[in-house]
């Protein structure tokens, strides 16, 4: 048996994490075509690479079919409830940077505060006879936010992409997504709640709790340690 470690098959993740690993004296490389999804580890014996959508990994490590994930940290916490009794998080690796932030029309120039939308939200449901809409693909993490700060006067409506696009087509007065440089959020004329983010994500190498690790596995999992700094 080997070391499972599941890494994103596409897109800018897929490469820094490559770039990621082979700093350090590991190397993961695509075997056979581009499209194929299998891969190779070199460096670090008993170690097999597994290409994933960044989307899926939170689930396999859950699950235990892979033993090593890279993945965004929001996407762990969104995707699994309790999360941190399936997964551990072995390293922050400083890329894939966003901030999941609520946002409403740039034009409620009264609301600022997650306060203001709890009274705006309250006034909405008084006039409208139904809740306020936020889009969002992050049920579970906009939701544990919101009741941390008290607000519950909302609903989800759920968007899976082009979120920031939901409130001009009229099917959400707010949204709740990811930014990174905020060029669109400004293209969509919205603007961040203050307060802070729901969530900062980044890029997160994480072992899965929930996966067999045999004596030789562990073994596997000390020697890729040692060779990318990471300390216990
Ligand atoms: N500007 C950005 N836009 C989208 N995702 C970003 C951005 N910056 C960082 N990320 C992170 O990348 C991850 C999402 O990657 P990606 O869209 O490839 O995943 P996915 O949901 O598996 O996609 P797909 O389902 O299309 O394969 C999340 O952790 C997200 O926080
Ligand atoms: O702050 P910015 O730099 O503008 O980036 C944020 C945007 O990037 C992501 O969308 P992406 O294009 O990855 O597609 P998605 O809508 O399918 O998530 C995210 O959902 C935002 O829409």
């Amino acid at each position: 048996m080997s070391v499972k470690l599941g890494v994103p098959s596409k897109g800018r993740l897929m490469e820094k994490t490559f770039d990621w690993f082979g700093a350090r004296g590991v190397r993961l490389a695509l075997s056979g075509s581009e499209r194929e999804y299998a891969g190779a580890v070199e460096g670090v014996d008993g170690l097999e690479l597994v290409l994933l959508s960044a989307g899926e990994i939170p689930r396999e490590l859950a699950a235990g079919r892979i033993h090593l994930g890279v993945t965004g940290s929001d996407l762990v916490r969104e995707k699994l409830g309790a999360w941190d009794e399936q997964v551990a998080e072995l390293e922050p690796m400083g890329f894939g940077h966003a901030d999941l932030v609520i946002a409403v029309p740039k034009a409620w120039v009264d609301v600022s505060t997650l306060d203001d939308l709890d009274a705006v939200a309250a006034a909405f449901r008084a006039r409208h006879g139904f809740r306020l809409r936020i889009a969002t693909k992050y049920h579970r993490l906009v939701r544990e936010y919101l009741r941390e700060h008290g607000v519950a006067d909302y609903q989800l409506v759920d968007s899976q992409g082009a979120t920031e696009g939901t409130v001009k087509n009229e099917t959400a007065e707010a949204i709740a997504d990811i930014t990174s440089t905020g060029e669109t959020l400004r293209a969509n004329h919205l603007k961040v709640l203050a307060g802070g983010p729901v969530h900062r994500s980044q890029a997160t190498l994480f072992k899965s709790r929930k996966a067999r690790w045999s004596e030789a596995d562990r073994a596997v999992l000390s020697e890729l340690k040692a060779r990318l700094g990471i300390r216990d």
